[in-house]
């Protein structure tokens, strides 16, 4: 048998050359190069593995021709393009904790040289200045830290800060009360952390809910005096925005980690008062690196030499004898998981999966953890099968399975149910044939789609002309459809439209189809 073959395009720790090597793979470190020189290199590859660095778009992603799977040694993989790679059948995996100590104590380290302005003294204390009286800093004993994302990297932060005796409290919507108590803070809005923290930092991934979180409209919603440190992702904040406001005093000092356009060589924040960056070294230590670095080899390494799945984002883990019969169902669960967390808004308090005729012989664990995969996703990158459950369980969302002995109008059935603050939504998909999934319901409206890749979900009063409108918009914008089903409640009343097309529809094209004549809703999704 030939060995697979493996890029390490980031610069990763030499562990992970090693051991890919024992296990049976063959290596090569290539970094820096552009992305047309990894495109004309990467046909060659089965496995290619990254960190931040390396931007695995669609295009590298369809020179990939033999690319099985892409291994993150790290937590975020917002440079990866999860639907394209899934597209392509690409296995994407990350390390979810091996860095998260490292990354928390990065965000401390940034609060404290805040606090007393360290890099600033130091460079002027070097250059011969002694300017012992140009610094007053403050203490943080007693002052509030604002935590935007509690999850394992916010979670470290807050026991550390309460160490230093800050009080913590926390804007994340799926902090359960009783997780929240757990970890020793005070779970509260947005806006209240915004009026109350003394110090911010932030812990999201970036999501298109979280990306601007920090906007100008919620800069201006700050304490006068407020410090604000972002170890997680460039996007999270309005860099413009928050340069005003340190040259305003508004902020007395602002410390990054992560920009907006990475690297940034040039950003305007440069040399604003207390400002102060690093280069995305949140995750560099040598601990955090050997750590990451093993993790990723030896998954990557198993699943290309024994077909092992640990931490994907974007496939279920599966046995060898259950695969072949779950392996439709785990793609069918997951993708309805995955469109009604898209679609649903509000707080999610409970959700129910349903198995109905052959499904309903099927064991329902897998199912249930590829439905919250699905879910959970939406929230956090680092969600797979595996922990889906744990992560829906400690967040309070209450899971019920459900297996139906009825006959029912489908051969087979699967029905997720959610529950929100604005009442249950319901969608249901069934297999065609043995193996290929389709969404069968949508919210009450009877519906006939595949879930796949980039689609946009409308609903519009049902009315003549309405079709044609939205074909020419998209033709316009130079987007193909792929596949294009309606459904309605009535005739003359809610219709529900959901296409798919060749690639992500630009925000400006969305805003053009809210304002279409009958649009009520207009929604890009993801598969
Ligand atoms: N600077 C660096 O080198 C590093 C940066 N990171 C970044 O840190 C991020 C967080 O990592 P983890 O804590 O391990 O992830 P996690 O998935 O454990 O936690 C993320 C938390 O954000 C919350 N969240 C999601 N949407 C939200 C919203 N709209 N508002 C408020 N909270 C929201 C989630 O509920 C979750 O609790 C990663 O996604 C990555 O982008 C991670 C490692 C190193
Ligand atoms: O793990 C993450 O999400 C990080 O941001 C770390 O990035 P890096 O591996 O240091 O390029």
């Amino acid at each position: 048998m030939t060995k697979p073959k493996v890029l390490i395009s980031d610069k990763m720790d030499p562990n992970a050359a090693r051991i890919f090597e024992e296990r049976g793979c063959d290596v090569d470190v290539i970094t820096g190069e552009t992305p047309e020189e990894l495109a004309a290199r990467i046909g060659d590859y089965d496995g290619l593995a990254i960190r931040s660095s390396t931007k695995v778009t669609a295009a590298i992603l369809d020179a990939a021709t033999n690319l099985k799977v892409i291994g993150r040694a790290g937590i975020g993989v917002d440079n990866v393009d999860i639907p394209a790679a899934s597209a392509k059948g690409v296995v994407v995996m990350n390390t979810p904790f091996g860095n998260s100590i490292t990354t928390a104590e990065h965000a401390i380290a940034m609060i404290f040289a805040l606090a007393r302005q360290i890099p600033e003294a130091n460079t002027r204390t070097q250059a011969g200045e002694w300017p012992k009286n140009a610094f007053m800093g403050v203490e943080v004993t007693g002052k509030t830290l604002g935590l935007i994302g509690a999850g394992n990297i916010g979670s470290i932060v807050a026991a550390r800060a309460q160490g230093v005796r800050m009080k913590v409290i926390a804007y994340d919507p799926f902090l359960t009360p009783e997780r929240a108590v757990e970890i020793g803070v005070e779970k509260v809005n947005l806006d209240d952390l915004l009026a109350r923290a003394d110090f911010i930092t932030l812990h999201t991934p970036l999501t298109d809910e979280t990306r601007n979180i920090l906007s100008r409209e919620n800069l201006a919603k700050t304490k006068q005096g407020v410090r604000i440190v972002n170890c997680a992702r460039g996007g999270l904040i309005d860099e413009e925005a928050l340069g005003d406001l340190l040259d305003s005093g508004h902020i007395a000092g602002a410390a990054l980690d992560v920009f907006k356009t990475e690297p940034a060589k040039g950003s305007p924040l440069f040399g604003k008062p207390n400002f102060i960056c690093t280069p995305h070294l949140g995750a560099s230590t040598t601990e955090a690196q050997v750590n990451v670095a093993l993790q990723v080899a030896e998954q990557m390494a198993d699943y290309l030499v024994n077909g092992g799945v640990t931490n994907a984002l974007n496939m279920p883990s599966l046995s060898a004898e259950e695969a072949p019969k779950l392996k439709p169902y785990m793609k069918l669960a997951e993708s309805l998981g995955s469109l009604v967390g898209q679609l649903a808004h509000g707080n999610l308090t409970s959700i129910a999966i349903e198995r109905e005729g052959a499904a309903a012989e099927l064991s329902g664990k897998p199912i249930e953890g590829a439905v919250l995969a699905g879910l959970m996703r939406q929230y956090s990158d680092t969600v797979n099968m595996v922990n889906a459950p744990f992560l829906a369980k400690e967040r309070g969302l209450d899971v019920r399975s459900i297996r139906h002995q009825r006959e029912g109008a489908y051969n087979t059935l699967l029905r997720v149910t959610v529950g929100t603050e604005n009442g249950d939504r319901s969608v249901a998909g069934t297999l065609f044939g043995s193996d290929a999934p389709r969404l069968v319901e949508i919210f009450g409206v009877r519906i006939e789609a595949e879930l796949t890749g980039h689609m946009l979900y409308i609903v519009n009063e049902d009315a003549p002309g309405f079709i044609g409108r939205i074909g020419s918009l998209l033709g316009e914008a130079g987007i193909n459809i792929g596949t294009f089903h309606l459904g309605r409640r009535e005739t003359g009343g809610e219709a529900v439209l959901l296409l798919s097309v060749d690639q992500p529809i630009p925000e400006s094209v969305v805003k053009q189809a809210c304002a279409l004549q009958d649009v009520k809703l207009v929604k890009p999704l993801a598969f």
